[in-house]
Protein backbone atom coordinates (compact mmCIF):
# COMPACT_ATOMS: atom_id res chain seq x y z
CA UNK A 1 0.00 0.00 0.00
CA UNK A 2 1.07 3.35 -0.62
CA UNK A 3 0.03 7.15 0.48
CA UNK A 4 -3.43 7.60 -0.32
CA UNK A 5 -3.82 9.79 -3.10
CA UNK A 6 -5.24 13.62 -2.56
CA UNK A 7 -6.60 14.27 -5.99
CA UNK A 8 -7.86 12.23 -9.22
CA UNK A 9 -6.74 13.73 -12.52
CA UNK A 10 -8.88 11.62 -15.05
CA UNK A 11 -7.47 12.69 -18.45
CA UNK A 12 -10.12 12.17 -21.93
CA UNK A 13 -13.17 12.91 -19.53
CA UNK A 14 -15.12 13.68 -22.24
CA UNK A 15 -14.55 10.07 -23.67
CA UNK A 16 -16.90 6.50 -23.54
CA UNK A 17 -14.71 4.74 -20.71
CA UNK A 18 -15.31 8.10 -18.25
CA UNK A 19 -19.41 7.93 -19.09
CA UNK A 20 -19.71 4.42 -19.02
CA UNK A 21 -17.30 3.43 -16.58
CA UNK A 22 -15.11 6.38 -14.37
CA UNK A 23 -18.31 8.56 -13.44
CA UNK A 24 -20.22 6.01 -12.20
CA UNK A 25 -17.24 4.46 -9.85
CA UNK A 26 -16.98 8.02 -8.59
CA UNK A 27 -20.11 8.48 -7.55
CA UNK A 28 -20.23 5.07 -6.11
CA UNK A 29 -17.01 5.96 -3.88
CA UNK A 30 -18.81 8.88 -3.00
CA UNK A 31 -21.69 6.80 -1.74
CA UNK A 32 -19.42 4.36 0.62
CA UNK A 33 -17.46 7.42 1.69
CA UNK A 34 -14.36 6.80 -0.44
CA UNK A 35 -13.80 9.41 -2.56
CA UNK A 36 -13.14 12.12 -0.25
CA UNK A 37 -11.00 14.38 -2.39
CA UNK A 38 -10.98 16.70 -5.71
CA UNK A 39 -11.55 15.21 -9.19
CA UNK A 40 -10.17 16.67 -12.40
CA UNK A 41 -11.33 16.57 -15.61
CA UNK A 42 -8.74 16.88 -18.43
CA UNK A 43 -9.62 17.24 -22.30
CA UNK A 44 -9.18 18.94 -25.43
CA UNK A 45 -13.05 19.81 -25.57
CA UNK A 46 -13.61 23.23 -23.88
CA UNK A 47 -16.23 21.98 -21.22
CA UNK A 48 -17.19 24.63 -18.17
CA UNK A 49 -17.28 22.73 -14.79
CA UNK A 50 -21.36 23.13 -14.96
CA UNK A 51 -21.41 20.71 -18.17
CA UNK A 52 -18.92 18.17 -16.68
CA UNK A 53 -21.29 17.80 -13.38
CA UNK A 54 -24.59 17.47 -15.88
CA UNK A 55 -22.59 14.75 -18.06
CA UNK A 56 -21.67 13.12 -14.80
CA UNK A 57 -25.53 12.58 -13.53
CA UNK A 58 -26.62 11.48 -16.77
CA UNK A 59 -23.55 8.70 -16.32
CA UNK A 60 -24.94 8.10 -13.17
CA UNK A 61 -29.00 7.99 -13.85
CA UNK A 62 -27.66 5.60 -16.75
CA UNK A 63 -26.46 2.78 -13.92
CA UNK A 64 -28.68 4.19 -10.75
CA UNK A 65 -31.59 5.71 -11.53
CA UNK A 66 -31.92 6.13 -8.16
CA UNK A 67 -29.82 8.78 -7.99
CA UNK A 68 -28.46 9.48 -3.81
CA UNK A 69 -28.71 13.27 -3.81
CA UNK A 70 -26.46 13.81 -0.91
CA UNK A 71 -23.55 11.24 -2.74
CA UNK A 72 -24.20 12.99 -5.60
CA UNK A 73 -24.08 16.24 -4.48
CA UNK A 74 -20.53 15.11 -2.70
CA UNK A 75 -19.24 14.47 -6.53
CA UNK A 76 -20.46 17.24 -8.33
CA UNK A 77 -19.13 19.91 -5.31
CA UNK A 78 -15.44 18.17 -6.16
CA UNK A 79 -15.47 18.05 -10.21
CA UNK A 80 -13.53 20.42 -11.68
CA UNK A 81 -12.42 20.86 -15.61
CA UNK A 82 -9.14 21.56 -17.00
CA UNK A 83 -9.00 21.57 -20.93
CA UNK A 84 -6.28 21.77 -23.66
CA UNK A 85 -4.14 19.88 -26.26
CA UNK A 86 -2.73 16.95 -24.71
CA UNK A 87 0.38 17.98 -26.59
CA UNK A 88 0.35 22.07 -25.20
CA UNK A 89 2.43 22.57 -22.36
CA UNK A 90 0.15 25.24 -21.28
CA UNK A 91 -2.21 22.14 -20.12
CA UNK A 92 -0.18 20.88 -18.14
CA UNK A 93 1.06 24.64 -16.49
CA UNK A 94 -2.56 25.57 -16.11
CA UNK A 95 -3.19 21.44 -14.13
CA UNK A 96 -0.24 22.10 -11.88
CA UNK A 97 -2.14 25.30 -10.68
CA UNK A 98 -5.00 23.68 -9.76
CA UNK A 99 -3.21 20.67 -8.38
CA UNK A 100 -1.32 23.37 -6.05
CA UNK A 101 -0.96 21.34 -2.73
CA UNK A 102 -1.63 18.30 -4.17
CA UNK A 103 1.11 16.02 -2.51
CA UNK A 104 0.07 12.99 -3.70
CA UNK A 105 -2.40 12.87 -7.13
CA UNK A 106 -3.49 10.02 -9.33
CA UNK A 107 -3.46 10.76 -13.20
CA UNK A 108 -5.59 8.56 -14.68
CA UNK A 109 -4.88 8.30 -18.87
CA UNK A 110 -8.55 6.90 -19.90
CA UNK A 111 -7.84 8.38 -24.29
CA UNK A 112 -6.66 6.38 -26.58
CA UNK A 113 -3.32 4.92 -26.56
CA UNK A 114 -1.63 7.55 -29.17
CA UNK A 115 -2.18 10.46 -26.65
CA UNK A 116 -0.27 8.81 -23.82
CA UNK A 117 2.98 9.52 -24.59
CA UNK A 118 2.11 13.30 -25.10
CA UNK A 119 0.09 12.96 -21.86
CA UNK A 120 3.44 11.74 -20.01
CA UNK A 121 5.77 13.94 -21.68
CA UNK A 122 3.76 16.70 -20.47
CA UNK A 123 3.37 15.90 -17.19
CA UNK A 124 6.90 15.11 -16.72
CA UNK A 125 7.99 18.31 -18.02
CA UNK A 126 5.70 20.33 -15.45
CA UNK A 127 6.93 18.11 -12.67
CA UNK A 128 3.32 16.48 -11.83
CA UNK A 129 5.45 12.94 -12.15
CA UNK A 130 7.15 13.80 -8.86
CA UNK A 131 4.66 12.93 -6.98
CA UNK A 132 2.02 11.11 -8.65
CA UNK A 133 0.75 7.98 -9.82
CA UNK A 134 -0.33 7.40 -13.00
CA UNK A 135 -2.85 4.86 -14.53
CA UNK A 136 -2.62 3.42 -18.11
CA UNK A 137 -5.55 1.88 -19.52
CA UNK A 138 -5.26 -1.32 -22.09
CA UNK A 139 -4.14 -1.55 -24.70
CA UNK A 140 -0.57 -0.90 -23.57
CA UNK A 141 0.64 0.42 -27.39
CA UNK A 142 -0.06 -1.57 -30.88
CA UNK A 143 2.31 -4.22 -30.86
CA UNK A 144 5.46 -5.61 -28.94
CA UNK A 145 7.87 -3.03 -29.38
CA UNK A 146 5.66 0.01 -29.32
CA UNK A 147 4.20 -1.35 -25.89
CA UNK A 148 7.95 -1.33 -24.87
CA UNK A 149 8.48 2.28 -26.39
CA UNK A 150 5.42 3.26 -24.12
CA UNK A 151 7.04 1.44 -21.07
CA UNK A 152 10.23 3.22 -21.52
CA UNK A 153 8.43 6.47 -21.71
CA UNK A 154 6.64 5.68 -18.54
CA UNK A 155 9.83 4.43 -16.50
CA UNK A 156 11.72 7.90 -17.52
CA UNK A 157 9.12 9.74 -16.12
CA UNK A 158 7.54 7.99 -13.36
CA UNK A 159 9.15 5.10 -10.69
CA UNK A 160 8.02 1.49 -11.83
CA UNK A 161 5.93 1.37 -8.55
CA UNK A 162 4.14 4.32 -9.38
CA UNK A 163 2.97 3.12 -12.96
CA UNK A 164 -0.13 1.03 -12.39
CA UNK A 165 -1.07 -0.08 -15.85
CA UNK A 166 -4.72 -1.04 -16.12
CA UNK A 167 -7.15 -3.75 -17.06
CA UNK A 168 -10.26 -4.18 -15.97
CA UNK A 169 -10.83 -7.75 -15.77
CA UNK A 170 -8.08 -8.29 -13.05
CA UNK A 171 -10.79 -6.23 -10.85
CA UNK A 172 -14.37 -7.95 -11.67
CA UNK A 173 -15.57 -10.15 -8.48
CA UNK A 174 -16.14 -13.06 -11.04
CA UNK A 175 -13.08 -12.88 -12.45
CA UNK A 176 -10.91 -13.08 -9.33
CA UNK A 177 -13.58 -15.28 -8.12
CA UNK A 178 -11.96 -18.36 -10.60
CA UNK A 179 -8.93 -18.32 -7.81
CA UNK A 180 -11.30 -19.50 -5.43
CA UNK A 181 -13.29 -21.77 -7.82
CA UNK A 182 -10.13 -23.70 -8.74
CA UNK A 183 -7.86 -23.20 -5.21
CA UNK A 184 -10.38 -22.93 -2.41
CA UNK A 185 -12.54 -26.13 -3.84
CA UNK A 186 -11.06 -29.30 -3.08
CA UNK A 187 -12.99 -31.41 -5.95
CA UNK A 188 -11.95 -29.08 -9.11
CA UNK A 189 -7.74 -29.18 -8.82
CA UNK A 190 -7.56 -33.51 -9.36
CA UNK A 191 -9.90 -33.18 -12.47
CA UNK A 192 -8.54 -29.33 -13.90
CA UNK A 193 -5.94 -30.98 -16.36
CA UNK A 194 -5.74 -32.88 -19.38
CA UNK A 195 -6.37 -36.48 -18.11
CA UNK A 196 -10.44 -35.37 -17.37
CA UNK A 197 -10.81 -31.48 -19.45
CA UNK A 198 -11.57 -31.73 -23.33
CA UNK A 199 -11.92 -28.19 -24.07
CA UNK A 200 -11.61 -24.73 -22.74
CA UNK A 201 -13.70 -21.84 -24.39
CA UNK A 202 -13.71 -18.50 -23.53
CA UNK A 203 -16.30 -16.08 -25.02
CA UNK A 204 -16.68 -12.16 -24.52
CA UNK A 205 -19.77 -11.71 -26.56
CA UNK A 206 -21.33 -8.03 -27.17
CA UNK A 207 -24.39 -7.08 -28.62
CA UNK A 208 -23.57 -3.69 -29.12
CA UNK A 209 -21.17 -2.20 -31.64
CA UNK A 210 -18.62 0.52 -31.63
CA UNK A 211 -21.29 2.45 -30.15
CA UNK A 212 -19.29 5.70 -31.32
CA UNK A 213 -15.76 4.97 -30.73
CA UNK A 214 -15.30 3.86 -34.70
CA UNK A 215 -12.20 6.18 -34.26
CA UNK A 216 -10.72 4.25 -31.24
CA UNK A 217 -11.74 0.69 -32.39
CA UNK A 218 -11.19 1.03 -36.19
CA UNK A 219 -7.08 1.51 -35.48
CA UNK A 220 -7.87 -1.56 -32.55
CA UNK A 221 -9.84 -4.30 -33.71
CA UNK A 222 -11.03 -6.70 -31.31
CA UNK A 223 -7.80 -8.71 -31.40
CA UNK A 224 -6.36 -5.53 -29.60
CA UNK A 225 -9.30 -4.27 -27.99
CA UNK A 226 -9.92 -7.71 -26.03
CA UNK A 227 -8.54 -10.87 -27.14
CA UNK A 228 -4.44 -9.64 -26.49
CA UNK A 229 -5.74 -8.53 -23.04
CA UNK A 230 -9.10 -9.52 -21.10
CA UNK A 231 -9.07 -12.99 -23.17
CA UNK A 232 -5.70 -13.77 -22.19
CA UNK A 233 -5.86 -13.02 -18.76
CA UNK A 234 -8.77 -15.11 -18.09
CA UNK A 235 -7.34 -17.82 -20.17
CA UNK A 236 -3.99 -17.59 -17.62
CA UNK A 237 -6.26 -17.95 -14.78
CA UNK A 238 -7.58 -20.73 -15.85
CA UNK A 239 -4.31 -21.99 -17.31
CA UNK A 240 -1.79 -21.55 -13.93
CA UNK A 241 -0.35 -24.10 -11.74
CA UNK A 242 -1.44 -23.62 -8.31
CA UNK A 243 0.12 -20.45 -6.71
CA UNK A 244 1.48 -21.29 -3.25
CA UNK A 245 0.50 -17.92 -1.47
CA UNK A 246 -1.34 -15.19 -3.10
CA UNK A 247 2.35 -13.07 -3.38
CA UNK A 248 2.89 -15.78 -6.00
CA UNK A 249 -0.37 -15.54 -8.13
CA UNK A 250 1.56 -12.95 -10.15
CA UNK A 251 4.22 -15.06 -10.99
CA UNK A 252 2.02 -18.11 -11.66
CA UNK A 253 -0.09 -15.90 -14.14
CA UNK A 254 3.22 -14.65 -15.82
CA UNK A 255 4.31 -18.46 -15.63
CA UNK A 256 1.29 -19.41 -17.67
CA UNK A 257 1.57 -16.94 -20.19
CA UNK A 258 4.88 -17.66 -20.90
CA UNK A 259 3.61 -21.28 -21.81
CA UNK A 260 0.92 -20.12 -24.13
CA UNK A 261 2.23 -20.80 -28.03
CA UNK A 262 1.93 -18.04 -30.45
CA UNK A 263 -1.24 -17.80 -32.06
CA UNK A 264 -1.89 -18.65 -35.46
CA UNK A 265 -3.87 -16.95 -38.74
CA UNK A 266 -4.34 -20.80 -40.04
CA UNK A 267 -6.62 -21.59 -36.85
CA UNK A 268 -8.23 -17.96 -36.36
CA UNK A 269 -11.21 -16.84 -38.27
CA UNK A 270 -11.62 -13.38 -38.50
CA UNK A 271 -14.86 -11.21 -39.10
CA UNK A 272 -16.33 -7.53 -39.40
CA UNK A 273 -19.94 -7.18 -39.09
CA UNK A 274 -22.13 -5.79 -41.77
CA UNK A 275 -22.46 -2.15 -41.73
CA UNK A 276 -19.39 -1.61 -39.92
CA UNK A 277 -17.76 0.14 -43.17
CA UNK A 278 -20.70 2.87 -43.02
CA UNK A 279 -19.78 3.74 -39.02
CA UNK A 280 -17.85 7.31 -38.94
CA UNK A 281 -14.68 6.93 -38.30
CA UNK A 282 -14.26 3.81 -39.75
CA UNK A 283 -11.50 3.88 -42.69
CA UNK A 284 -12.81 3.53 -46.16
CA UNK A 285 -11.88 0.03 -47.35
CA UNK A 286 -11.15 -1.09 -43.39
CA UNK A 287 -10.08 -4.63 -42.47
CA UNK A 288 -10.16 -4.16 -39.15
CA UNK A 289 -11.51 -7.27 -36.94
CA UNK A 290 -14.70 -6.94 -35.44
CA UNK A 291 -15.00 -10.57 -34.47
CA UNK A 292 -11.99 -13.12 -33.61
CA UNK A 293 -11.88 -16.85 -33.06
CA UNK A 294 -9.03 -18.40 -32.42
CA UNK A 295 -7.30 -21.76 -30.47
CA UNK A 296 -5.07 -20.58 -28.02
CA UNK A 297 -2.31 -24.17 -27.08
CA UNK A 298 -0.74 -24.02 -23.75
CA UNK A 299 2.19 -26.27 -23.86
CA UNK A 300 2.65 -27.47 -19.99
CA UNK A 301 2.01 -30.96 -19.10
CA UNK A 302 -1.02 -30.24 -17.52
CA UNK A 303 -2.91 -28.31 -21.01
CA UNK A 304 -0.97 -30.08 -23.44
CA UNK A 305 -3.14 -31.17 -26.45
CA UNK A 306 -6.17 -29.47 -25.11
CA UNK A 307 -7.83 -26.63 -26.84
CA UNK A 308 -8.61 -22.87 -25.63
CA UNK A 309 -10.82 -21.92 -28.01
CA UNK A 310 -11.12 -18.41 -27.56
CA UNK A 311 -13.88 -15.83 -29.01
CA UNK A 312 -14.53 -12.20 -29.15
CA UNK A 313 -16.72 -9.82 -30.91
CA UNK A 314 -19.01 -7.06 -31.29
CA UNK A 315 -22.26 -6.90 -32.63
CA UNK A 316 -23.23 -10.56 -31.81
CA UNK A 317 -26.29 -12.49 -30.05
CA UNK A 318 -26.15 -11.62 -26.74
CA UNK A 319 -23.82 -9.99 -24.00
CA UNK A 320 -21.64 -12.53 -22.96
CA UNK A 321 -18.21 -13.12 -20.38
CA UNK A 322 -18.16 -16.90 -20.30
CA UNK A 323 -15.98 -19.95 -20.03
CA UNK A 324 -17.10 -23.46 -20.77
CA UNK A 325 -15.29 -26.03 -19.13
CA UNK A 326 -16.06 -28.96 -21.08
CA UNK A 327 -15.06 -32.75 -19.84
CA UNK A 328 -14.17 -35.47 -21.81
CA UNK A 329 -16.96 -38.36 -22.23
CA UNK A 330 -17.25 -41.01 -19.28
CA UNK A 331 -15.84 -44.11 -20.10
CA UNK A 332 -17.54 -47.33 -19.56
CA UNK A 333 -20.58 -48.94 -21.03
CA UNK A 334 -23.12 -48.85 -17.80
CA UNK A 335 -24.90 -45.59 -19.16
CA UNK A 336 -26.13 -44.64 -22.63
CA UNK A 337 -26.34 -41.40 -23.07
CA UNK A 338 -30.09 -39.94 -24.03
CA UNK A 339 -28.68 -36.71 -26.01
CA UNK A 340 -25.36 -37.86 -26.79
CA UNK A 341 -26.26 -39.64 -30.23
CA UNK A 342 -23.29 -41.95 -29.82
CA UNK A 343 -23.10 -44.09 -26.89
CA UNK A 344 -21.92 -42.99 -23.64
CA UNK A 345 -23.16 -39.57 -21.61
CA UNK A 346 -22.02 -36.36 -22.81
CA UNK A 347 -18.67 -34.75 -20.96
CA UNK A 348 -19.97 -32.97 -18.17
CA UNK A 349 -19.54 -29.35 -18.53
CA UNK A 350 -18.81 -26.58 -16.15
CA UNK A 351 -20.07 -22.94 -17.50
CA UNK A 352 -18.71 -19.71 -15.82
CA UNK A 353 -20.50 -16.54 -16.26
CA UNK A 354 -17.88 -13.34 -15.23
CA UNK A 355 -20.51 -11.01 -16.84
CA UNK A 356 -23.30 -9.10 -15.02
CA UNK A 357 -25.48 -12.63 -14.69
CA UNK A 358 -22.53 -14.26 -13.19
CA UNK A 359 -22.76 -17.60 -11.51
CA UNK A 360 -21.92 -21.27 -12.99
CA UNK A 361 -23.87 -23.90 -14.28
CA UNK A 362 -22.83 -27.35 -13.88
CA UNK A 363 -24.39 -29.70 -16.64
CA UNK A 364 -24.21 -33.38 -15.03
CA UNK A 365 -26.00 -36.75 -16.10
CA UNK A 366 -28.28 -38.41 -14.23
CA UNK A 367 -30.59 -41.48 -14.83
CA UNK A 368 -33.64 -40.93 -17.31
CA UNK A 369 -36.75 -42.35 -15.85
CA UNK A 370 -37.75 -45.56 -17.08
CA UNK A 371 -36.35 -49.16 -17.30
CA UNK A 372 -33.47 -48.63 -19.56
CA UNK A 373 -29.34 -47.26 -18.20
CA UNK A 374 -29.62 -44.04 -20.13
CA UNK A 375 -29.06 -41.14 -18.45
CA UNK A 376 -29.35 -37.53 -19.77
CA UNK A 377 -28.19 -34.31 -19.10
CA UNK A 378 -29.29 -31.57 -16.53
CA UNK A 379 -28.25 -28.00 -16.02
CA UNK A 380 -27.54 -27.10 -12.19
CA UNK A 381 -27.76 -23.02 -12.16
CA UNK A 382 -25.77 -20.85 -9.45
CA UNK A 383 -26.57 -16.93 -9.42
CA UNK A 384 -24.34 -15.33 -7.64
CA UNK A 385 -26.36 -12.29 -7.27
CA UNK A 386 -28.69 -14.01 -5.71
CA UNK A 387 -26.43 -16.03 -3.18
CA UNK A 388 -23.45 -13.05 -2.41
CA UNK A 389 -25.56 -10.03 -3.48
CA UNK A 390 -24.45 -6.64 -5.91
CA UNK A 391 -20.93 -6.09 -5.96
CA UNK A 392 -18.57 -3.69 -6.36
CA UNK A 393 -18.40 -3.10 -10.28
CA UNK A 394 -14.41 -3.73 -11.44
CA UNK A 395 -13.78 0.38 -11.96
CA UNK A 396 -14.82 1.39 -8.84
CA UNK A 397 -12.73 -1.27 -6.95
CA UNK A 398 -9.87 -0.04 -9.13
CA UNK A 399 -9.88 3.61 -8.42
CA UNK A 400 -10.06 2.73 -4.63
CA UNK A 401 -7.19 0.85 -5.43
CA UNK A 402 -4.93 3.32 -7.50
CA UNK A 403 -6.34 5.78 -4.73
CA UNK A 404 -4.54 3.78 -2.01
CA UNK A 405 -1.74 2.90 -3.88
CA UNK A 406 -2.68 -1.11 -4.06
CA UNK A 407 -0.91 -2.69 -6.95
CA UNK A 408 -1.62 -6.31 -6.97
CA UNK A 409 -4.97 -5.70 -9.21
CA UNK A 410 -2.78 -3.70 -11.79
CA UNK A 411 -1.19 -6.03 -14.63
CA UNK A 412 2.39 -6.64 -14.42
CA UNK A 413 4.55 -5.86 -17.41
CA UNK A 414 5.83 -9.10 -18.43
CA UNK A 415 2.50 -9.86 -18.54
CA UNK A 416 1.97 -7.56 -20.99
CA UNK A 417 5.13 -8.68 -23.13
CA UNK A 418 4.17 -11.87 -23.21
CA UNK A 419 0.62 -11.34 -24.56
CA UNK A 420 1.85 -8.97 -27.15
CA UNK A 421 4.23 -12.14 -28.57
CA UNK A 422 1.00 -14.44 -28.15
CA UNK A 423 -1.39 -12.33 -30.52
CA UNK A 424 1.43 -10.99 -32.59
CA UNK A 425 0.96 -13.20 -35.59
CA UNK A 426 -2.94 -12.15 -35.66
CA UNK A 427 -2.23 -8.15 -35.92
CA UNK A 428 -2.95 -6.36 -39.44
CA UNK A 429 -3.17 -9.14 -41.59
CA UNK A 430 -3.37 -8.89 -45.23
CA UNK A 431 -6.53 -11.11 -45.37
CA UNK A 432 -9.84 -8.90 -45.50
CA UNK A 433 -12.21 -10.32 -42.51
CA UNK A 434 -15.27 -12.44 -43.30
CA UNK A 435 -18.35 -10.54 -43.26
CA UNK A 436 -21.00 -11.62 -40.41
CA UNK A 437 -24.99 -10.01 -40.19
CA UNK A 438 -25.57 -8.58 -36.77
CA UNK A 439 -26.99 -10.25 -33.86
CA UNK A 440 -25.46 -13.56 -34.70
CA UNK A 441 -22.76 -15.51 -33.22
CA UNK A 442 -20.12 -14.63 -35.71
CA UNK A 443 -18.98 -15.82 -39.45
CA UNK A 444 -19.89 -19.96 -39.23
CA UNK A 445 -16.07 -20.98 -40.49
CA UNK A 446 -15.25 -20.43 -36.67
CA UNK A 447 -17.27 -23.67 -35.93
CA UNK A 448 -14.23 -25.62 -38.03
CA UNK A 449 -12.38 -24.53 -34.79
CA UNK A 450 -14.47 -25.95 -32.54
CA UNK A 451 -16.70 -22.72 -31.31
CA UNK A 452 -20.28 -24.10 -29.97
CA UNK A 453 -22.23 -22.02 -32.95
CA UNK A 454 -25.16 -22.30 -30.72
CA UNK A 455 -24.31 -21.44 -27.50
CA UNK A 456 -26.96 -22.15 -24.68
CA UNK A 457 -26.01 -19.94 -22.10
CA UNK A 458 -28.56 -21.42 -19.52
CA UNK A 459 -28.44 -18.25 -17.03
CA UNK A 460 -30.50 -18.79 -14.25
N1 LIG B 1 -14.81 2.61 -23.54
C1 LIG B 1 -14.66 1.46 -22.87
O1 LIG B 1 -15.62 0.72 -22.60
C2 LIG B 1 -13.30 1.07 -22.42
C3 LIG B 1 -12.17 1.78 -22.79
N2 LIG B 1 -10.95 1.39 -22.32
C4 LIG B 1 -9.74 2.13 -22.68
O2 LIG B 1 -9.83 3.47 -22.21
C5 LIG B 1 -9.16 4.34 -23.11
C6 LIG B 1 -10.14 5.42 -23.54
O3 LIG B 1 -11.22 4.79 -24.20
P1 LIG B 1 -12.54 5.58 -24.61
O4 LIG B 1 -13.00 6.47 -23.52
O5 LIG B 1 -13.46 4.53 -25.12
O6 LIG B 1 -12.00 6.45 -25.83
P2 LIG B 1 -12.66 7.69 -26.52
O7 LIG B 1 -12.52 7.47 -27.99
O8 LIG B 1 -14.03 7.97 -26.01
O9 LIG B 1 -11.64 8.85 -26.13
C7 LIG B 1 -11.55 9.44 -24.83
C8 LIG B 1 -11.28 10.92 -24.98
O10 LIG B 1 -9.97 11.11 -25.51
C9 LIG B 1 -9.97 12.26 -26.36
N3 LIG B 1 -9.50 11.85 -27.69
C10 LIG B 1 -10.06 10.96 -28.52
N4 LIG B 1 -9.33 10.80 -29.63
C11 LIG B 1 -8.29 11.63 -29.49
C12 LIG B 1 -7.18 11.95 -30.31
N5 LIG B 1 -6.98 11.35 -31.48
N6 LIG B 1 -6.28 12.85 -29.86
C13 LIG B 1 -6.45 13.44 -28.69
N7 LIG B 1 -7.51 13.18 -27.86
C14 LIG B 1 -8.40 12.30 -28.27
C15 LIG B 1 -11.39 12.74 -26.47
O11 LIG B 1 -11.55 13.83 -25.59
P3 LIG B 1 -11.30 15.32 -26.02
O12 LIG B 1 -11.34 15.39 -27.52
O13 LIG B 1 -12.37 16.10 -25.36
O14 LIG B 1 -9.95 15.56 -25.47
C16 LIG B 1 -12.21 11.61 -25.96
O15 LIG B 1 -13.37 12.04 -25.32
C17 LIG B 1 -8.65 3.47 -24.26
O16 LIG B 1 -7.31 3.16 -24.00
C18 LIG B 1 -9.51 2.21 -24.17
O17 LIG B 1 -8.85 1.06 -24.63
C19 LIG B 1 -10.80 0.34 -21.47
C20 LIG B 1 -11.90 -0.39 -21.06
C21 LIG B 1 -13.22 -0.10 -21.52
O1 LIG C 1 -11.84 -2.90 -22.64
C1 LIG C 1 -12.94 -2.97 -23.18
O2 LIG C 1 -13.90 -3.62 -22.53
C2 LIG C 1 -15.27 -3.41 -22.86
C3 LIG C 1 -16.02 -4.58 -22.24
O3 LIG C 1 -15.94 -4.48 -20.83
P1 LIG C 1 -17.04 -5.22 -19.93
O4 LIG C 1 -16.59 -4.95 -18.55
O5 LIG C 1 -18.36 -4.60 -20.26
O6 LIG C 1 -17.00 -6.66 -20.30
C4 LIG C 1 -15.47 -3.36 -24.36
O7 LIG C 1 -16.82 -3.00 -24.65
C5 LIG C 1 -14.54 -2.32 -24.95
O8 LIG C 1 -14.65 -2.36 -26.37
C6 LIG C 1 -13.12 -2.57 -24.56
O9 LIG C 1 -12.32 -1.43 -24.92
Amino acid sequence: MGTRADTVVIFGITGDLAFKKLLPALYHLALRGGLGVPVVGVARSRWEDGRLVATARKAVEEVRPDVDEPAFEELAGRLSMVSGDYADEGLYRRLAERLEGAEHPVFYLAVPPAVFGDAVDGLRAAGLADRGRVVVEKPFGYDASSSRALDDKLRSAFPAERILRMDHYLGKEPVEGLLALRFANAFFEPMWNREHIAKVEITLAEKFGTQGRAGFYDAAGAVRDVLQNHALQIAALIAMEPPATAEQVQEARVDALRHMRPLSLDTTVRGQYLGYQDEPGVAPGSTTETYVATRLSVDTARWRGVPFVLRAGKNLRENATDVVIGLRRPTGALFAGADSGSGSPEGNQLHLRLGRDDGLTFSLQVKSPGPDAVSRTVRVPLDLETVLGPRQEAYERLLDDAMRGRSDRFVDPRVIEEQWRIVGPLLDPEQAPLPYEPGGWGPAEAERLGVDAHPERSAP
